[in-house]
């Protein structure tokens, strides 16, 4: 038995030994055949076979490749095993390949992931840019998640947000901690499954955004694990470590939850049924359009599901990581929460909670949000795929050239940035001697191109108003209501966590105290409870001189 798994192992070996010979006499002969000496984007000295893969591994994927940005220059080719692409760092080459060039660029490159989804072929984050994609993007930003569709949705975003708060008003109560992150990811994803198939966590009667939240984690840490596999080439398609049959499991699962939640969604459609909750979700909206004999393109069941499944991967972490990373940095910078506490009392007053119809009132909550998704980028880098050969800055990049724009870094470059690795707000603020003060809201979206937390272009996120709009509203109830400790008056360790997933999340739970400072479910008079009342020998014992001093 050991001799045959021995053979296996050593057929494997020379497979990715002669695709990796293969991949370099190619890339020889096509510099030898065009006869013109092409300068390729320069690469840092790499080892036989893993390339640079070894440069690759440190304590965060973030920080990794900030480090070979700032040490090697803000255009790399890097060679991973068997897969190779070129890594971006710099507003210049960004501005190049999402803006300049952006037709060239407008695809995603396919991973050793879609032989696993059943979905490939009708998702939307990594179709090619053709009809398909074209008419989901027009369906996205006319309907499923345009401002109209995104207003219809207000009080269910209120309700979670309530919910939210109810959770934490009852562990400051109970003079408990809690690991934040929970909730918030809690919060997005009924946000997502109640605005997406009206269903949600909370909801007593069934456990689908439950089982859809429990998938999405396994396919979110199949799918980035299939990605990284990539770097064995067509090695990859072996499956050795079994990451490819869990998708599938996963995804088949996913798909007839959702398949149960649509057949429900036509009876209720046929019958006239009212369900309880708001209008249209975007199920209804969907499955109007794969009705309609007119649409440019027919939708199927598979589609439909395919865009739920990217909705679900691209919108829940992403949003909640944000807030996260939001309440740290302000635990750890007691004069912005303050600052930040006054403002919102100076507009919304004492008697009642934040409305996101405040936020235009509230730039300096804007700022901090700006500044958040600055430092902390939910998504890190952002990918795409050349379709024809073409020189960007002078560097020759074949067709089919995977290039990885290092948004981390390009939002972090001194020559941009004032104290770049800082946490402050002010840069955002009117008047602010920093580079990029007065950043509006398009901005945001990809207009100027030191600043792309959303991406840039068609291909940007079309999530990001649904996302500023959940950030902001729960960010300011959660400054709003709360003081915040840390266990023994420790700073919040700010340390990301390691590993390529899709979200950059914080290297440990973000395990604090809330303390209510105003309970929106009390009346007026007494709503400003402050700590009244609260024993707090357990908190001080705990949390020692951490506490955010409010007025
Ligand atoms: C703070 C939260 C979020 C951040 C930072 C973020 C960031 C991004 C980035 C950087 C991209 C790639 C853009 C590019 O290639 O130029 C992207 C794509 C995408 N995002 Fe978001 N996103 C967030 C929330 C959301 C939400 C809430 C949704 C949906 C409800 C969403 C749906 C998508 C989809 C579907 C794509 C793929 C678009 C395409 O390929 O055409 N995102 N996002």
């Amino acid at each position: 038995m050991d001799g045959v798994l021995y053979n296996y192992v050593s057929l494997l070996f020379v497979l990715f030994i002669c695709s990796y010979i293969v991949k370099t006499i190619t890339k020889k002969l096509f510099s030898y055949r065009t006869g013109v000496r092409v300068q390729h984007p320069p690469s840092p000295p790499a080892l036989p076979i893993i390339g640079h893969l070894h440069l690759l591994v440190g304590s965060s994927f973030s920080k990794t490749i900030h480090s070979l940005a700032t040490r090697h220059g803000p255009v790399l080719q890097l060679y991973m095993g068997a897969s190779t692409c070129i890594l971006v760092s710099s507003a210049d080459f960004a501005k190049e390949i999402l803006k300049t060039q952006e037709l060239n660029f407008v695809s995603r490159p396919e991973f050793a992931y879609s032989n696993y989804s059943i979905y490939f072929g009708s998702d939307f984050t990594f179709a090619p840019y053709g009809t398909h994609w074209r008419f989901l993007k027009k369906l996205c930003m006319t309907r499923l998640l345009s401002t109209s569709q995104l207003n219809q949705f207000i009080p269910i975003r209120e309700q979670e947000i309530m919910k939210l708060l109810e959770y934490l008003i009852s562990v400051s109560r109970e003079e408990e901690s809690c690991d934040l992150g929970t909730p918030l990811t809690t919060l997005m994803n009924n946000v997502i499954c109640r605005t997406a198939m009206s269903t949600s966590l909370s909801d007593n009667n069934t456990d689908e955004a439950k089982k859809i939240k429990e998938l999405v984690e396994e396919m979110q840490v199949a799918g980035e694990m299939l990605c990284v596999g990539d770097i064995l080439g067509p090695l990859g398609k072996f499956d050795l470590l079994g990451y490819g049959r869990k998708l599938k499991k996963a995804i088949g699962k996913f798909d007839q939850l959702v398949e149960n939640i649509m057949k429900k969604h036509e009876d209720q459609n046929e019958t006239g049924e009212i369900r309880s909750g708001q209008g249209k979700d975007l199920m209804d909206v969907l499955l109007e359009t794969s009705n309609d004999p007119s649409a440019e393109v027919k939708l199927t069941r598979k589609d439909v599901k395919a865009f739920f499944l990217d909705l679900f991967f691209a919108g829940t972490n992403t949003s909640s990581v944000a807030m996260k990373w939001a309440i740290a940095e302000l635990i750890n910078h007691p004069q912005v929460y303050k600052k930040l506490r006054q403002e919102i009392q100076s507009v919304v007053g004492h008697s009642r909670l934040i409305k996101e119809s405040d936020v235009q009132n509230l730039p300096y909550l804007q700022a901090v949000v700006k500044e958040t998704l600055r430092l902390h980028p939910p998504t890190i880098t952002t990918i795409r795929q050349s379709s024809e050969d073409c020189k960007i800055n002078g560097f020759y990049l074949m067709a089919k050239s995977r290039v990885i724009i290092n948004l981390y870094s390009i939002m972090r470059d001194p020559s941009n940035w004032n104290n770049p690795d800082e946490f402050i707000p002010e840069r955002f603020m009117a008047n602010s001697d920093d580079l990029n003060s007065n950043l509006d809201f398009m901005e945001m979206k990809g207009q100027n191109f030191d600043y792309l937390p959303f991406g840039s272009g068609r291909r940007a996120c079309p999530g990001a108003s649904l996302a500023l709009t959940m950030i902001h509203a729960t960010v300011g109830a959660l400054v709003q209501c709360f003081d915040w400790k840390v266990k023994d008056g420790e700073l919040v360790d700010m340390r990301e966590a390691s590993g390529f997933g899709i979200s950059m999340e914080m290297a440990n739970p973000l395990v604090c105290y809330p303390v209510t400072k105003f309970n929106p479910f009390k009346k007026v008079t007494d709503a400003v409870d402050g700590a009244a009342g609260m024993s707090t020998t357990k908190q001080n014992h705990d949390c020692k001189n951490q506490e955010i001093k409010s007025n």
